[in-house]
């Protein structure tokens, strides 16, 4: 585990968000502790989208708190960039008018941004799309690119959304070995179940918004609430 005293320990607090009558989140906690790889899973609609838009500022709790290093946090979106924190979008949300350089350098923080946007598109493989419009590439390299976006800016948290959706498994193995190897705190919406249980230090299940269990992936897979969540999703 990293010791940088720049990381950033973010926690949730009871959070509970209601839509109407719907509750999408059910008195949530979870303490994301710096240079963990935290996984949230969960059958469909349990939450999990609803979860990363909170840290985001883009969904306001209907109760609960969150916390970034211990003090009270109210996260903003325009903020999110400067407080280190990026996240990935489930599709592959780039500009289609500008050039894949172009699309990382706007995750970029600093000045020298075009050499960062150069350095993360060839971490994730991609360099040789730099000068290439996004709409014209495949999906896999696309999901690449906006992995890049999100490291460009070197994040403290780096929140993925459903990373491994529309990649095969030399995609996804792949994918895995860079988030271990990031070195920085994760947290990993998916629904991959391999690649959440090779990569994750710890995983919070959600079903119906409620957190129906949090461990290691050993305890996890072992779990038979988890089990019957998905067993019952699938029915
Ligand atoms: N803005 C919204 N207004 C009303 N209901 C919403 C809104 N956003 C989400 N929901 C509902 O809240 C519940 C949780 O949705 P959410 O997208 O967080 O689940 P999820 O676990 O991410 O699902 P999936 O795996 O399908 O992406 C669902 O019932 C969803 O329909």
């Amino acid at each position: 585990m990293s010791t940088d005293s720049q990381l950033k320990e973010l926690a949730l607090h009871d959070i509970t968000v209601r839509f109407g009558g719907l509750t999408a989140l059910d008195n949530v906690s979870l303490r994301v502790a710096p240079g963990r790889i935290v996984g949230v899973i969960g059958p469909n609609g349990a939450g999990k989208t609803t979860l990363f838009n909170v840290i985001c500022g883009f969904v306001q709790p209907t109760s609960g708190s969150l916390t970034l290093d211990g003090s009270p946090w109210r996260p903003r979106p325009h903020h999110l960039n400067r407080l280190g924190i990026a996240r990935t979008l489930q599709g592959v949300g780039q500009f289609a008018g500008m050039t894949v350089l172009d699309n990382v350098m706007v995750g970029a923080r600093h000045r020298h941004a075009e050499s960062e946007a150069l350095a993360a598109l060839d971490r994730c493989g991609v360099a040789r799309y730099a000068g290439a419009y996004p709409g014209a590439l495949p999906y896999a390299i696309r999901k690449r690119i906006e992995l890049a976006r999100a490291l460009v800016a070197k994040p403290r948290i780096l929140m993925l959304d459903e990373p491994a959706g529309g990649l095969d498994a030399d995609e996804i193995a792949w994918l895995g070995a860079l988030i271990k190897e990031t070195g920085t705190t994760v947290l990993l919406v998916e629904h991959h179940m391999d690649l959440v249980m090779s990569v994750c230090d710890e995983i919070l299940v959600l079903d119906f918004g409620k957190p129906i269990a949090i461990g290691s992936p050993a305890e996890i897979s072992a779990n038979p609430k988890v089990t019957e969540a998905y067993l019952g999703a699938a029915a």
